[in-house]
Order: C-alpha cells, then sequence, then structure tokens
C-alpha cells in the first residue's frame, strides 16, 4: 500500500511497492508557505479584465451598501414607527409602511446588482483560465526533450487539465467573493462598533479564537489538497500509459493485474481526497459555534443593557440581525481561504512548468538561419543524457551538401542521439555541430528546424483527414501539391483506394494504416516539406516485398538533391548510401562506402555478415 511521502521538497515519493511492475515517479512536492507574490501572480492574469472588473466591482459595492442598509430601517422601524421610546412620538403604520417599501427596493437593488455581479465574473473567470491554459500549453510545448524524458505524459496532462481546472473557482466567483466578504465585514464591525462599542465587542470576543483554532488547520489542508493532485497525478500516468500500452496487456493477458494496480491507485486517491475533504469541513463546525456563543453573549449582555437603559430594542434586533450577516462572510472566507489554499497547490505546480526553462535556448543575439545548402558538420561532440554516461563519445563528421549518410550500429551504441542533437533537440556537452559553417546553438530554433526534415521510425498519424497529415508538413499547401507529393512517393493509389480518399479520417496515430501506409504517408509529408537536410529513421517492420520496392522508390525522389542522415536497416538503403558511418558505443568505429567498409572486413562485414546469416537461417 502506499505511504504517504508527499511531504518534502525533493522527494520521491514514486516506489509503490517494491517489485511492482510499474514505478512512477511523483512530481516533486512543492513545499513553500502560503505566499502573496504567487498569489499576485496568479491574479496577474486578471490585469488584461481589469477595465472590466470595474462595473463588477460597482455592482458589488452597491450590493453589499444595500444589504448593511436593511438592518438600519430595522432599527428605524422599531424604535420610530413601532415602539417609539417615551415620549419621543407615537406608533405610525404610515411610516412602518414606507420602511417596509424602502426594504422592498433596496431588496431589489441587491437582487439585481448580484445577478450582473456573478454573470459577469463567471464570463471574466472563463476567460482568464482559458489565458492561462493557454500560456501553460505555449509553454510546454517549447519545452525540451529533457523536460519529456523525465516525467511521464500523464502527470503534464494533469498539469494542463485538473490544475487549471481548479482554478476555476478561485476565478469565477473567489476573487469577488472574497472582496465582497471583506467590505461586508469590515463594514458590520464598524457599525456594530459604533452603534454600542462595549456590545460590539463583546459579541466579537470569540473571533481571535476562532482564528487562533483555524490557524492550525491550515498548514493541514494545504499538504492535504498538494496530496490529492499528486495521486491524481499519479493516476493519470498510469491511465495514460495504460490506454497506449493496451494491445501490449491485452496480449500478454495483464488486464488483472493491471486492474488490481489500478484499483489501488485509486483507493489511495479517494483516501488522500476524504482526508483533504474532512479537514475542509472543519471549518463549518468552528464557525457555527463560535456564532453560537457570539449570540449568547449578544442577548445576555444585550439584555442588560436594554435594562439599564443604554440601548434600545431596536438596536438590539439590528444587532442581530447584523451580527447573523456577520458569521456569513466569515464562514465563506473560511471556505475561501480552503479554495485559495486548493489554488495555491495547484498554481505552485502551473508555476513550476511556467518557471521552467528549455534547456535548449536560444542565444539572445540568435539570427535565423539563412537559406541552406546542406553541408553538415559534427566537430568532437561529446553528449551525455544522464551525467557521467556519455552516449556520444567525441564524434567528427563532414558531410557534404546531397550526400546520403547511413547510420549503422547496434542497438544502443547513438545513431538516435546523432539526430537528436542535429535537430537540437539537446544540446552537446563539449564540441559542436554546424551547418553551412554555422554553429546550429547560434541560430533560432524555428529556423533551423524548418530547414531539417525528420521521418520518424513511429511515423506519428494525428486524428484528422490524410490531406491534413500530409499537409503538417508545410500547412499553407495546396491540394494540388497534396496529391502531387502523394503521387511522388508511390502513396495516391493506396489513398485513393480509402473509402473517402484524401478526405477519410484516420484516428491518432493512424491505427487504421498500416506499417507501410503511414511510412508512405510520412514521405509525402516530408516531400511537401522540401527540407535541405533530411533524417529518415527506417521503419525496421518487415513489408511486402512490393511495398519495399515503393518505398524505395519513394525514398529515392525523397533523397534526391538533400543532405540526408538515414537510420538504415534495410540492406538496399545502406548499400545505397554515399557514406556509412558505423558506431559503436558512442564513437565512429568506422566510415566508408558499402564496398569500401566490406572489404576493409571490420565491424560493418561483421554486421552484414550477422544479417545474411539471419536471413538465411
Ligand atoms: N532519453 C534518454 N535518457 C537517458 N539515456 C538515453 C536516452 N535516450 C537514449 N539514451 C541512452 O543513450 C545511448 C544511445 O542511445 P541511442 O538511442 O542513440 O541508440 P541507438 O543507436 O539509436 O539505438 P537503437 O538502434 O536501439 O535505436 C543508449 O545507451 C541509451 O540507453
Amino acid at each position: 500500500m502506499n505511504k504517504d511521502t508527499s511531504r518534502t521538497q525533493g522527494q520521491k515519493a514514486g516506489a509503490i511497492n517494491k517489485g511492482e511492475r510499474f514505478i512512477y515517479q511523483d512530481d516533486d512536492a512543492i513545499e513553500k508557505p502560503f505566499n502573496w507574490a504567487q498569489m499576485r501572480r496568479l491574479f496577474h492574469y486578471m490585469a488584461p479584465y481589469k477595465k472590466e472588473l470595474v462595473p463588477i466591482i460597482a455592482a458589488m459595492v452597491v450590493g453589499t451598501l444595500t444589504r448593511l442598509t436593511v438592518p438600519a430601517l430595522f432599527i428605524w422601524a422599531i424604535d420610530t414607527a413601532i415602539r417609539p421610546p417615551e415620549g419621543e412620538g407615537e406608533p405610525s403604520v404610515p411610516l412602518l409602511f414606507t420602511l417596509a417599501g424602502a426594504m422592498v427596493v433596496l431588496y431589489l437593488i441587491q437582487w439585481a446588482a448580484n445577478n450582473y455581479r456573478i454573470r459577469h465574473t463567471n464570463v471574466i473567470g472563463q476567460k482568464v483560465i482559458y489565458d492561462l491554459r493557454k500560456h501553460l500549453f505555449s509553454h510546454i510545448q517549447r519545452l525540451s526533450f529533457r523536460f519529456y524524458d523525465k516525467r511521464p505524459a500523464g502527470s503534464v496532462l494533469v498539469r494542463v487539465t485538473n490544475d487549471v481546472n481548479a482554478l476555476q473557482d478561485l476565478f469565477t466567483n473567489g476573487v469577488v467573493n472574497l472582496l465582497m466578504d471583506c467590505v461586508q465585514l469590515v463594514g458590520i464591525v464598524l457599525i456594530l462598533l459604533i452603534w454600542n462599542f462595549q456590545l460590539g465587542l463583546a459579541v466579537m470576543i470569540t473571533v481571535p479564537l476562532m482564528f487562533i483554532v483555524s490557524t492550525s488547520l491550515r498548514k493541514r489542508i494545504r499538504f492535504a489538497w498538494q496530496d490529492v493532485r499528486m495521486k491524481q497525478s499519479r493516476i493519470n500516468s498510469h491511465l495514460n500509459e495504460s490506454i497506449q500500452g493496451m494491445k501490449v496487456t491485452q496480449a500478454y493477458v495483464q488486464e488483472k493485474d493491471n486492474m488490481r494496480f489500478f484499483n489501488n491507485m485509486n483507493e489511495v486517491n479517494i483516501k488522500a481526497w476524504n482526508k483533504a475533504s474532512a479537514l475542509n469541513q472543519a471549518f463549518g463546525p468552528i464557525i457555527e459555534l463560535t456564532a453560537a456563543v457570539g449570540t449568547l453573549i449578544l442577548f445576555w449582555y444585550g439584555s442588560y443593557l436594554i435594562q439599564a437603559g443604554f440601548i434600545t430594542v431596536g438596536i438590539l434586533v439590528g444587532f442581530a440581525n447584523y451580527i447573523g450577516n456577520f458569521w456569513d462572510p466569515i464562514n465563506r472566507l473560511g471556505q475561501m481561504y480552503s479554495q485559495l489554499l486548493v489554488a495555491m497547490a495547484s498554481s505552485e505546480r502551473i508555476f513550476e512548468f511556467i518557471d521552467e526553462q528549455p534547456t535548449v535556448g536560444e542565444a539572445k543575439n540568435a539570427a535565423p538561419l539563412p537559406s541552406i545548402r546542406g553541408d553538415v558538420k559534427f566537430d568532437n561532440v561529446v553528449f551525455e543524457y544522464e551525467p557521467g554516461r556519455p552516449a556520444l563519445k567525441g564524434i567528427s563528421l563532414n558531410v557534404e551538401a546531397g550526400q546520403s549518410i547511413a547510420l549503422v550500429g547496434h542497438t544502443g551504441s547513438g545513431k538516435s542521439t546523432i539526430i537528436n542533437l542535429l535537430c537540437r533537440f539537446y544540446d552537446p556537452v563539449e564540441g559542436k555541430v554546424s551547418i553551412d559553417g554555422v554553429d546550429i546553438r547560434d541560430v533560432t530554433i524555428d529556423s533551423l528546424r524548418s530547414q531539417v526534415g525528420i521521418v520518424l521510425q513511429d511515423t506519428f498519424i494525428f486524428s484528422g483527414t490524410i490531406r491534413d497529415n500530409i499537409r503538417y508538413g508545410r500547412l499553407n499547401a495546396t491540394d494540388e501539391e497534396i496529391v502531387e507529393a502523394a503521387k511522388a512517393v508511390h502513396a495516391h493509389d493506396f489513398i485513393m483506394s480509402l473509402p473517402d480518399g484524401y478526405d477519410t479520417q484516420v484516428e491518432e496515430r493512424g491505427n487504421v494504416l498500416s506499417m507501410g501506409q503511414r511510412q508512405l504517408l510520412s514521405f509525402a509529408r516530408a516531400l511537401l516539406a522540401d527540407p535541405r537536410v533530411l533524417i529518415l529513421d527506417e521503419a525496421t517492420a518487415s513489408i511486402d516485398t512490393e511495398t519495399e520496392l515503393k518505398i524505395q522508390d519513394a525514398l529515392k525522389t525523397l533523397l534526391a538533391g538533400r543532405t540526408s542522415f538515414m537510420i538504415a536497416h534495410r540492406l538496399s538503403t545502406i548499400r545505397n548510401a554515399d557514406l556509412i558511418v558505423v558506431l559503436d558505443h558512442g564513437k565512429i568505429v568506422e566510415q566508408g562506402t558499402h564496398d569500401e567498409l566490406i572489404a576493409s572486413g571490420g565491424v560493418y562485414n561483421g554486421l552484414i555478415e550477422a544479417q545474411y546469416r539471419f536471413l538465411s537461417a
């Protein structure tokens, strides 16, 4: 069973149980005191709506003032129209009716003002949430691969969805209610103290006591909500992984085990939620008890003051009325405080992402990379994903524009890493990568990546039409250009055989398409983008000879006139390359053409022989 380990910064609460199949690392717990700077930062998102807030605040002030005026009319009615003190006139029914009419008018004004306030704060709240989510998403899109290496997709998802949603209440009505309650409280306190200072103090004597008790609850509530978010994040990470890996789960009949694991997480989540919710609820009874004691004091001390002739009956009724209105905002402020704590926990998690800087940053004076020819140079490049474990150990490579390079080597030898550096998904620890003699760290990332095309082994198909998927290569391409590109890579025929041709809807990841078809689509996408440098991670899955021939032919079209780097698995692709680079444990151990390398009888020759042996076995 999970232990709650989410208390200390940097502490990983990840391991579920020794020997469990899935191990998730929770996000680091973020432990900071309630901090106004962070709240100010959050409220900064409301700044663009300052003007729209003015009439809302005006409505709030009008609503509060009318609410505060009504008890004053009660006192007037009792002390003047119903039971005037001896010698100060007679009871007056017309005055009573006038005052009742005035109260009705005040109630109507209050109703209209509240209506306006609620409707418009909701609209502004939604806009703020929209902006915050947009900011967060656009920021995480810029974050480097290192950021994603460390986090399961589900935990990133939770911050953009759940954590932002958790701020919804705060922005839709919390902020304005907070202001309203503060104004109401200050108003009531002033009125009570002015009417009768002693009685005012006496009924409010319980307030400090309540604050002392509730303060001790605050810290626990904050941690409890933070814990809930972490447990939810863990569920989401698992869910995300389970859905992605559903085929494997079913193929290995792991549903039961998966279910057990999920139940376990679900249970832990419910417990965390119940704990936080119970702590939250504790505020209510504390307020009620304080209110009851306050009322007792009012009637006990108030009766004494009436008897002693210090106050009138009207004042006592007025006090009772105000006191009724006094605990409401205090109760709401207590709840609001919990809401603020929830928002605090979520905003900490959101700002943690927003403050994350891309490790692959853009130099201050980065200029756009001019149109390139396609000369690529690796200059003694050293790289490590994790400190002390170099994945590339001094790679030097000189590639002329238009050359095709095949990267070969055992699994884990560093082929993909070379490509990751060329696209600047990571930066080298030592040495440099340059294109046309320009260090790629000195140019803007957009200008670099828009000239370096990449076709990945696991071709990503987005949900949408086939046409949209090809157009992803160049968004302003015309329909004709799309068809032309598809024809050039032999994708046109299979596309036309689909029910709606280019308008056929494909689901996320393109599950309805075969491996070969997905490859051809990605070739069309790359051809449309027309990059000078093309990177190709060749799919290893064996496909039928006819598709293989089509792919070979499509490749020829795709590679013509470009510098290309291929992580090549097919012998035909490797053989046709201008230069074969053989990697082993992060080092280049051989390079040359196919014939040269075979003749030298080294590592490459061994790899090819092994492949032949495997095929003929
Ligand atoms: N994101 C990562 N974080 C940490 N280490 C990594 C990461 N990606 C790769 N590595 C490590 O870096 C080394 C080189 O990996 P790389 O992916 O470049 O190999 P490869 O030659 O492309 O392998 P394959 O043919 O299996 O795709 C390996 O030891 C691998 O474990």
